[in-house]
């Protein structure tokens, strides 16, 4: 882990050169402390001296301003430190997360993943930003305390250090314990943050559905399970930190006896005792500080290794090393794909797309019809190359899509979803997603393209009006006429267009629909096609059956030539006159 935190750290060295300095500084200082003490006692109290008393005092003050300034400086730089490193790793985490392909988000939960940003890193920045430097600081008071202790008296020193290896060695064990209870505590509640946000996302199907004791139920039961996993790493930290104080107070207590014995003897001065005693205090002190904290920054060690995994995975799919560049001016057709098949790696027999054949002139309107489970949103997966085909390839003008920049690729679409994707910020935010320079005529264009602009400047704040999460503040219909506005912006070569099966009622479908012509305009169209009103304005259309092509043609020559066609078309025609 430490290793890994340096990458981070590193940067910074400036800052963590000030702070360890002050840190030694203020350790230092700490331990002349008693220094101060052993003058008060044996040139104040013990000599009678009224001038010794005050010039002990006056020592012991000049020591107290240099620790607070050493603290002052110490507190900043550790906490800069930590604040600074714990953003930079947030900010690596996420444009890692955006970079892995879809897939990765099938098999993690997003509300896991969450938790990893959120929570994690912030484990993360206590330890670096304080428990680290507590650590440190208590560290370095001890090992300088045991060796002044060792300078003024050895016999009492080797009572306080035979209990030494009674803390040492629980310490290391119970740690290495409570680090794995913390890894399995951490994911248990992430587990239960992401169960929670996933019912309140969908918090209207609980309620119709009356399911709220049952959501509630499974959220208990994780939340308990997360107790106790934290209760057991609780009961071995509370064991340790008992072990410690009875042994080190016991120490303590022990070399009292045989240091007052020595003192009235005549063998030790009081002044003597009295720091060997603070010393000791500061030794017992720290080391049990430094118990406390270890529990901690071993728990950071298992959120800094979840946060290092989730860094470290390698997307599936990336940007060759050196991308071509699509010839526009090449004769070849825009979308050419050649024997595409593919498989999802959870369904490895089953061919989601097999043998897929199909090529798209520039310009022309391509729809996709077939039955549920066809492959036709598997085969805009491939288009967008958010998976990765076994067999055959996808070319745009000729090149392979293999062979370009992920960024080049993509930029050639704009996807419109069955589902308007929506983003809780405003309607210009939304439109402008498109294309993140946009005017704000141009948004208004678009909008007025995507026949939206009338229902926009009627909303409360016009384009300024707030959304809600996932646009739950406007209708379906108004969503989808967005989304539009959205890919109108964009001005996309290619349009992939995962026609909406809702039910729209007829005014805004109609809206909807003239929306739609108007993103389609002079565009290179595929539309996954629900209903066969859209059916009706494009050029080609091509049947898909089992991952198949198994036709292709206009409306008119598939009802001749695809059974399967026929069907699909009876099927509706039959629903629409019902
Ligand atoms: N993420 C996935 N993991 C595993 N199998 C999948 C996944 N997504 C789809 N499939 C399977 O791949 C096949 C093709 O699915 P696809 O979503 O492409 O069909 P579709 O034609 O778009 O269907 P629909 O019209 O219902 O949306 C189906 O058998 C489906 O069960």
């Amino acid at each position: 882990m430490l290793s890994w935190l340096w990458q981070f750290v590193k940067l910074y060295k400036t800052r963590l050169a000030i702070a360890i300095v002050a840190l030694i500084c203020t350790s230092a200082l700490t331990l002349s402390l008693g220094q101060g003490i052993r003058l008060m006692i044996d040139n104040g109290f013990a000599a009678q001296s009224y001038d010794g008393l005050a010039a002990a005092l006056k020592i012991t003050l000049l020591i107290i301003v240099g620790l607070a300034i050493g603290a002052y400086f110490r507190f900043y730089m550790v906490s800069w430190i930590g604040e600074r490193v714990v953003a930079d790793i947030r900010r690596q985490l996420y444009g890692r997360l955006l970079k892995l392909p879809p897939s990765f988000f099938e098999d993690n939960l997003a509300g896991e993943i969450q938790s990893r940003v959120t929570t994690d890193t912030t484990l993360l920045q206590t330890v670096i930003g304080s428990s680290f430097s507590f650590a440190l600081r208590n560290t370095l008071t001890f090992l300088g305390g045991m060796t002044l202790m060792f300078v003024s008296n050895v016999k009492l020193s080797l009572v306080v250090l035979t209990v030494v290896p009674f803390i040492v060695f629980p310490l290391i064990i119970v740690g290495r314990k409570v680090k794995r209870l913390s890894k399995d505590s951490q994911d248990k509640v992430a587990h239960v943050g992401a169960w929670a946000g996933e019912s309140l996302q969908h918090i209207k199907v609980v309620q119709a559905f009356t399911r709220e004791d049952l959501v509630k139920q499974q959220f208990a039961d994780g939340a308990e399970s997360a107790f106790q996993t934290a209760l057991r790493r609780i009961r071995y930290r509370a064991f340790l930190i008992a072990l410690v104080m009875i042994m080190v107070m016991g120490a303590v207590t022990v070399m009292l006896y045989i240091g007052e014995t020595d003192v009235l003897a005549g063998n030790l001065s009081a002044g003597d005792l009295s720091a060997f005693v603070f010393y000791a205090i500061m030794v017992a002190g720290s080391l049990a500080a430094v118990t406390e904290v270890y529990g901690e920054v071993q728990r950071a060690a298992g959120a800094a290794e979840r946060i290092r995994e989730l860094i470290a995975t390698e997307p599936e799919i990336e940007s060759p090393q050196a991308p071509e560049q699509v010839d526009f001016g090449r004769a070849e057709p825009l979308i050419a794909i050649a024997n595409l098949t593919f498989s999802y790696p959870s369904r490895p027999n089953h061919q989601a797309l097999d043998g897929l054949n199909l090529t798209i002139q520039r310009g022309e309107r391509v729809a996709l019809v077939g039955p549920s489970g066809s492959g036709k949103s598997t085969l805009f997966d491939l288009l967008l190359r958010f998976r990765q085909p076994q067999v055959g390839n996808i070319k745009i003008h000729g090149t392979d899509i293999k062979q370009l920049d992920l960024v080049s690729l993509r930029d050639l679409y704009a996807l419109v979803p069955q589902q308007p994707v929506l983003f809780s910020a405003n309607v210009v935010e939304n439109i402008r997603f498109g294309k993140p320079g946009a005017s704000q005529a141009e948004v208004e264009a678009a909008a007025k393209a995507a026949y939206a602009h009338d229902f926009i400047v009627d909303l409360p704040q016009g384009y300024q009006s707030f959304l809600g999460e996932q646009g739950v503040k406007l209708s379906g219909g108004q969503r989808q006429r967005l989304a539009i506005a959205r890919a109108i912006l964009a001005d996309p070569k290619i349009l992939l267009l995962d026609e909406a099966t809702s039910a729209l009622d007829a005014q805004s479908e109609h809206l909807v629909q003239q929306a739609l012509d108007e993103l389609m305009k002079h565009r290179t169209t595929l539309i996954i096609a629900h209903r066969l009103a859209t059916v009706a304005h494009v050029d080609r259309i091509a049947v898909l059956e089992h991952g198949k092509l198994v036709d292709v043609g206009t409306h008119q020559s598939l009802l001749q030539s695809s059974p399967l066609y026929k069907r699909l078309a009876d099927l509706q025609f039959q629903s629409h006159q019902a």
